[in-house]
């Protein structure tokens, strides 16, 4: 139902000394006016005899869903103490006891004038204007009415003005009955009548409305009256302090708030906000606010919210908050490198994208592991959400520990205001990647585990844990295993993130990629200068016999280094100024390189020599044939694949 739909439910209520069936003149009255109300509201006509009043209303009210009865006089007051539904009495108005006077005037008569418990104050005035004598009688119930009825008539009076059981009254004592109910009374009552069931049920759909608020509120909400009463309890009050709507309504807050001072504030209107209570074991943020009507405070209002709610939604905004420096950069498509042993990897990560386990990526420095990280990151559904990277190598422990978990304000000296979030809760959502997590100090792995086990963090300083969601790829450079027999890294915690496992091939072993990965880096740097691209590219190509050769120690990051190195040469070589490339790449050229023993002449059979020197003969023929592997291969007697395993196996 709404305000506009609804209409109002009214039963004009006559009743009569005896009632012959037939409408009376009031029934009547009322009958003619209506129709300007057939619009908006359903008004009924009902008329009974004294007697039958009460039974007849009681019938009414079951069987009609009465809103209001309208009723005159006495009639009124004696239904309004013996049914629930509002009546309200048809009151005459100055104008009406003016016609009723002027009526008495008209007769030569004094004037009884008969009222139902309150005298009208105007009336000896109005009197003297009309020249007649006038005596009010006032009366409380029925039986009253008939015997100052009585008294009037015996006094003289031989008109009586009141309402119609007073015209009846008279009528019945001998006297001139002359009624002030007439078409106006009805039409200012009915009017009264309708705004009185608008209002209320504006009042009440107002109700209806705060009350669905309350009841999904996360806050817990009491209502107080101005005794400190409870009026009403939301069910996240009930829930939070463990007690029943029943157990405490009507029941002073003083027993559920012994902190609170309700009484002064019911007493000074002014209101208290962030108050630390107590309840039981429980912890919890109140305010209370008066509440005012009409200018006066009438009641108050006590909302509670548990503190550790409040921190975890504090955290839980926190770690929404995105800073921009949590973007995983690359995408599966840029990483480069075509060699068997590569794809190998990429195809296993692009698989690992599809899930959301901890992945462990293993691999010397500058293989790309952060980078098939990110790729991981952005390949899975959690692209959208941060991805945040820790070196855990670079940090010392204590700071480490602040960075990845947080802290509470105040959980250290100089601990920021509000505290702050760790890693873990601003990659909420999304991707950790810990790098370096061979290097991390044994107790911080401790802390790790929890977080992997129990997907929640506990800040420094904190006594309530943050629950988080979180895909969790690690990587290291080191042989955990190794790291675990030496007491230096958590054989629980190995378990734990060694559930999906990518091994990056060094470079060492995927030399076919090299020229490809050099291209491209040159391609990269250089794509605004393509004479200078060129140059540099034929620049490569002289020392890519030694760049399949290197030993590649910094993998990919070398690789790059020794590009940007050679087009900053470019330039120099191709105008002579006789920089001899020893000097320019010394890495490609070392000393040490040198083969301990002289090797034997090309052509001699592999299998008599040596692990170390095959490898030195290899890499001196493949230096003799300009890196042509095909050539070397056939000079060695091998085939090319076995060529390129054993440069692999060197790795
Ligand atoms: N497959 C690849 N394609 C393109 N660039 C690569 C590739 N692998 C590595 N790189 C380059 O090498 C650099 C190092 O890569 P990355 O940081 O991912 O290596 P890492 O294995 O995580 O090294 P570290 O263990 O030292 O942190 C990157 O900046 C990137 O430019």
């Amino acid at each position: 139902m709404t305000s506009q739909s609804y209409r109002p439910r009214i039963v004009a209520l006559i009743s009569h000394l005896s009632f012959s069936g037939h409408p009376s003149k009031l029934a009547q009255t009322v009958e003619e006016i209506l129709p300007r109300y057939a619009s908006h509201a359903d008004v009924d006509v009902v008329e009974s005899t004294i007697a039958d009043l009460l039974p007849t209303a009681q019938r009414l009210e079951q069987e009609q869903n009465v809103d209001i009865f309208i009723c005159s006089g006495a009639s009124a007051e004696f239904l309004r103490k013996n049914i629930s539904t509002t009546v309200l009495s048809i009151r005459m108005g100055e104008y009406d006891l003016i016609r009723a006077l002027n009526l008495a005037k008209d007769r030569g008569t004094k004037a009884g004038i008969l009222s139902h418990i309150r005298p009208h104050s105007e009336l000896k005035e109005m009197a003297s204007l009309f020249t007649v004598e006038i005596y009010e009688a006032v009366y409380s119930s029925f039986e009253d009415a008939r015997q100052k009825v009585q008294e009037l008539v015996s006094a003289g009076y031989r008109v009586i003005v009141g309402s119609p059981t007073a015209v009846e009254l008279a009528e019945e004592a001998g006297a001139e009955g002359v009624s002030v109910i007439n078409a106006d009374a009805v039409r200012r009552t009915l009017d009264d009548a309708i705004a009185i069931c608008r209002s209320r049920v504006h009042e009440k759909l107002k109700h209806q409305r705060i009350n669905t608020v309350l009841q999904h509120l996360t806050e817990g909400v009491i209502a107080l009256d101005l005794q400190g009463h409870v009026q009403s309890i939301n069910p996240s009050m009930s829930q939070m302090l463990n007690i029943s709507e029943k157990e405490v309504i009507n029941q002073s807050s003083r027993f559920t708030f012994p902190d609170m001072d309700i009484e002064r504030v019911l007493r000074t209107g002014v209101g208290e906000d962030n108050l630390l209570v107590k309840f039981g074991n429980r912890r919890l943020a109140a305010s209370i606010m008066p509440i005012f009507e009409a200018g006066q405070v009438d009641g108050a209002i006590i909302v509670c919210q548990e503190i550790n709610a409040i921190q975890r939604a504090e955290r839980h905004i926190r770690s929404q908050a995105r800073p921009r420096h949590f973007i995983a950069k690359y995408e599966f498509s840029q990483l480069l490198g075509s060699s068997e042993a590569f794809r190998q990897a990429i195809d296993l990560a692009k698989l690992y994208a599809t899930t959301t386990s901890t992945v462990l990526i293993t691999g010397e420095s500058g293989t790309g592991k952060e980078l098939i990280a990110q790729s991981i990151h952005n390949a899975s559904s959690r692209r959208q959400a941060p991805f945040v990277a820790i070196n855990c190598a670079s940090f010392p422990e204590t700071l480490l520990e602040s960075e990845l978990f947080g802290y509470e304000e105040g959980a250290f000296t100089g601990t920021k205001k509000g505290g702050k979030s760790g890693l873990f809760e601003a990659g909420h959502t999304g991707t950790i990647f810990l790098d370096e997590i061979g290097d991390m100090p044994v107790p911080l792995q401790t802390r790790l585990l929890r977080v992997l086990q129990e997907r929640e963090v506990l800040r420094l300083g904190a006594s309530e844990p943050t629950p988080i969601d979180i895909r969790v790829i690690a990587a290291t450079h080191h042989n955990l295993s190794s790291r675990i027999e030496d007491g230096l890294f958590r054989e629980d915690l190995f378990y734990r993130l060694n559930i999906l496992r990518i091994a990056v091939p060094p470079l060492r072993q995927r030399i076919e990629d090299i020229p490809s990965i050099s291209n491209a880096i040159l391609a990269n740097l250089a794509h605004q200068d393509p004479a200078k691209q060129s140059k540099t590219r034929e620049l490569i190509n002289e020392l890519m016999p030694r760049l399949l050769a290197h030993r590649w120690m910094g993998n990919i990051r070398e690789l790059e280094n020794i590009v940007e190195r050679a087009y900053l040469s470019a330039y120099m070589v191709e105008h002579g100024q006789g920089t001899p490339l020893e000097t320019l790449f010394p890495e490609l050229f070392p000393a040490t390189h040198k083969p301990d023993i002289t090797p034997e002449p090309p052509g001699k059979n592999l299998q008599a020599l040596g692990k170390a020197a095959e490898i030195a003969h290899i890499r001196q023929t493949l230096e003799e044939f300009g890196g042509d592997m095909t050539r070397t291969a056939q000079h060695l007697g091998i085939s090319r694949s076995t060529l390129w395993r054993r440069l692999r196996k060197e790795g």
